[in-house]
C-alpha cells in the first residue's frame, strides 16, 4: 500500500469505536441485502418461506444502511477535522520559511480540497473494502456448499475483476496526480487574482488574467477527461468480466443443478461472490486521486520544523546579543550572514542600516525565530532565543490585518489586552470597533501601519523590532509617529530597520551591515560617512 494511504488509514486508529461501528453497520447492511436475495430466491424456487423473512431483512438492511451512512460520515469528518488541525499545525511549524516557495492558493487547496477528497477514503472505502472481502469469502463458501462447481467459475472471474484497478494503476496514479496538481494550480491563480484585483483593474490586465485562468481551467479539464476516460475503461472491463461470469454461472447452474427449484438460489449464490468484487473495483476507481491527495496532505503534515521547538523559560528582559551569527537560506545557497555580531543594550534603540540585500531583514527573521542561525547564537539577557522568543514583538514591513475590527487586530497577540492605550501611543484616533475589511482595505496605509504598531505594543513584549514601519506614512504623520514610537520604545530594547536619516539619527547606536557583515558601528556621527 502507498505509504501516505497507510499513514491515513492509521489516522482512523484514533477513532476505533466509530470505525468498528461503521464496519458492523456496513457488514449488517451487506449481509441483510444478500439475505434478501437468498430468501427471495428460496421463495421463488420452493415457495415455502413466508414473505415475512425478506420483509424483516428489508427493514434490517434499511436501518443498517442509514446507520452506516451516519457513522461512516461521522468517522470521516472526525478524521478530516483532525487532519485539518494537523495541517494548520504544520503550516504554523514551517511558516514562513518553507511557505515562501509555495503559493497561498496551493496551500489552501491542500487544506481544503485535498483533505475533502479524502472523505471518500474514510466514509466510503476502508470499511467497505473489509466488508466486500468478508461477503466475497462467505458467498464463495456458501456457493461451494450448495454446488462445488459454482465457485470454480465465479471465483477466478471475481479475482480477475478485483485486479482490473491494478492493471490501470499506473495511469490511475498519473491521472490522479495531474488532476490534483491542476486543481491546486488553478486554485492558486484564482486566489492570486482575487487578491490582486485592484492591480489587475488599474493596469488593464483583466483580459490577460481571464486568458490565464481559462488556460488553467482547460488544463484541469484535460486532466479530468483523461481520468474519466480511464475510469470508463475500467468500468467497461469490469462489466465485461461480470457479464461473462454471470453467463458462465448460468451455464453451470443449467448443467449441474438437477432440481429447477434450486436454480434461483444457486444463481444468487453465484452473484454473492461477484457483487463484492464489482464493489471493490468501483471503490478503487478513485484510487489515483485519493493517492495524490494523500501524498500532498502527508507531505505538508510531516514537513520538518525550521527551528528547534521553543522551550520558554522564565526569561527576563536584558541585552539582545547577536554573536558571530551565520546563516544561509538553503544548504546550497550563498551565505547571507557571515558572522554578524552586535548588541542591543537593554532599553536602548539600535538602528540596523545598509544597502539593499545586506541582510537586515534576515537578522530580523532570525530574531523572530522564523529560522535558527546555522552557527553562532542570539541571546536575550544571556538566555538562548529558543527560551526567550516570547519577549520579542514586531511591527513588520508588510502589515497583514485580518477581517474584523481594529480591536480584534490589536489584540492578535494579547487577547485580553487594553486597546485604547496602544492605539493612543500609536497616535491612531479611531474607534476600536471600526471594521477594517479584508486585509485592512477599509483603512489607509498609514492607519494600517499604526494598527500594526498598536498590535505590537499591546503584547507588552520588552523587545521591539521595527521593520521600516514608517515606510507607508506621509511626512507629517511620520514625524508624529516617530515621536510616539520614541515614547513606546522608552524602556524597550528596540531594533529598527530604517533607511531614513531621521529615524537612524534618533537611535542610540547604529550598526552598518554590508554583504552579510557588520562593517561599522557606533553613534550616528561615528558611522555617518558609511551612510552617504
Ligand atoms: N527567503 C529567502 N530565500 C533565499 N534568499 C533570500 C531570502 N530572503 C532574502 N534572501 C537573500 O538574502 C540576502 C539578504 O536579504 P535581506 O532581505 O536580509 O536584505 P535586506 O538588507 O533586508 O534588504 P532590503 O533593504 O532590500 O530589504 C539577499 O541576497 C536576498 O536575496
Amino acid at each position: 500500500m502507498n505509504p501516505s494511504i497507510r499513514w491515513l488509514a492509521g489516522a482512523v486508529g484514533g477513532h476505533r469505536t466509530a470505525f468498528l461501528s461503521t464496519l458492523a453497520a456496513n457488514l449488517t447492511s451487506q449481509l441483510a441485502l444478500w439475505g434478501i436475495a437468498l430468501s427471495c430466491a428460496w421463495l421463488v424456487g420452493h415457495g415455502s418461506l413466508t414473505a415475512g423473512v425478506p420483509a424483516a431483512l428489508v427493514l434490517l438492511a434499511t436501518a443498517a444502511a442509514w446507520w452506516e451512512s451516519y457513522v461512516a460520515h461521522d468517522l470521516a469528518y472526525l478524521v478530516l477535522a483532525r487532519l485539518r488541525g494537523q495541517a494548520y499545525e504544520a503550516i504554523a511549524r514551517i511558516a514562513p520559511a518553507r511557505l515562501l516557495g509555495r503559493r497561498s492558493g496551493d496551500l489552501s487547496a491542500v487544506v481544503l480540497s485535498d483533505i475533502e477528497t479524502l472523505e471518500w477514503l474514510f466514509a466510503h472505502t476502508l470499511a467497505q473494502l473489509i466488508t466486500s472481502f468478508v461477503v466475497l469469502t462467505a458467498g464463495t463458501v456458501a456457493a461451494f456448499l450448495i454446488n462445488p462447481w459454482l465457485p470454480l467459475v465465479t471465483l477466478p472471474l471475481a479475482c480477475l475483476v478485483l485486479t482490473v484497478p491494478l492493471w490501470l494503476r499506473r495511469f490511475s496514479s498519473r491521472h490522479g496526480s495531474a488532476m490534483r496538481a491542476a486543481t491546486a494550480d488553478l486554485h492558486a491563480d484564482v486566489v492570486d487574482t482575487v487578491q490582486g484585483l485592484r492591480e489587475i483593474l488599474a493596469f488593464g490586465a483583466v483580459d490577460r488574467r481571464r486568458a490565464l485562468l481559462a488556460d488553467k481551467t482547460r488544463r484541469l479539464a484535460r486532466a479530468q477527461t483523461a481520468n474519466a476516460a480511464r475510469g470508463g475503461l475500467e468500468a467497461a472491463l469490469t462489466d465485461v468480466l461480470l457479464s461473462t461470469a454471470a453467463a458462465a454461472s448460468l451455464a453451470v447452474v443449467a448443467l449441474t443443478v438437477s432440481s429447477p427449484a434450486d436454480a434461483p438460489l444457486a444463481m444468487v449464490l453465484a452473484a454473492g461472490s461477484l457483487a463484492p468484487a464489482a464493489q471493490v473495483a468501483l471503490l478503487l476507481k478513485e484510487y489515483g486521486s485519493l493517492r495524490a491527495s494523500a501524498d500532498r496532505v502527508h507531505t505538508l503534515v510531516t514537513a520538518p520544523a525550521n527551528v528547534t521547538p521553543s522551550r520558554e523559560a522564565r526569561a527576563e528582559p536584558g541585552d539582545v546579543v547577536f554573536e558571530d551569527v551565520r546563516f544561509r537560506y538553503t544548504p546550497e545557497g550563498p551565505e547571507v550572514l557571515k558572522g554578524v555580531s552586535f548588541t542591543i543594550p537593554q532599553g536602548r534603540t539600535v538602528a540596523l542600516v545598509g544597502p539593499s540585500g545586506a541582510g537586515k531583514s534576515t537578522c530580523v527573521s532570525l530574531l523572530l525565530r522564523y529560522w535558527d542561525p546555522d552557527a553562532g547564537r542570539i541571546t536575550i539577557g544571556g538566555v538562548p532565543l529558543a527560551q526567550a522568543s516570547s519577549l520579542v514583538t514586531v511591527v513588520p514591513q508588510d502589515v497583514h490585518l485580518f477581517a474584523g475590527t481594529v480591536a480584534d487586530n490589536v489584540r492578535l497577540g494579547a487577547p485580553s489586552a487594553d486597546v485604547e492605550g496602544p492605539l493612543a501611543t500609536a497616535q491612531l484616533p479611531i474607534d476600536p470597533r471600526t471594521v477594517v475589511g479584508e486585509r485592512g482595505v477599509a483603512l489607509s496605509g498609514g492607519q494600517r501601519a499604526r494598527v500594526a504598531i498598536a498590535r505590537a505594543l499591546a503584547t507588552e513584549a520588552p523587545v521591539l523590532v521595527l521593520d521600516e514601519a514608517v515606510a507607508n506614512l506621509d511626512t507629517s504623520t511620520e514625524e508624529r509617529l516617530a515621536s510616539a514610537l520614541e515614547v513606546a520604545a522608552a524602556g524597550r530594547t528596540t531594533l529598527v530597520i530604517a533607511h531614513r536619516p531621521a529615524t537612524i539619527r534618533r537611535a542610540d547606536h547604529v550598526v552598518v551591515l554590508d554583504d552579510g557583515r557588520v562593517v561599522a558601528q557606533g553613534t550616528f556621527a561615528e558611522v555617518s560617512h558609511w551612510l552617504e
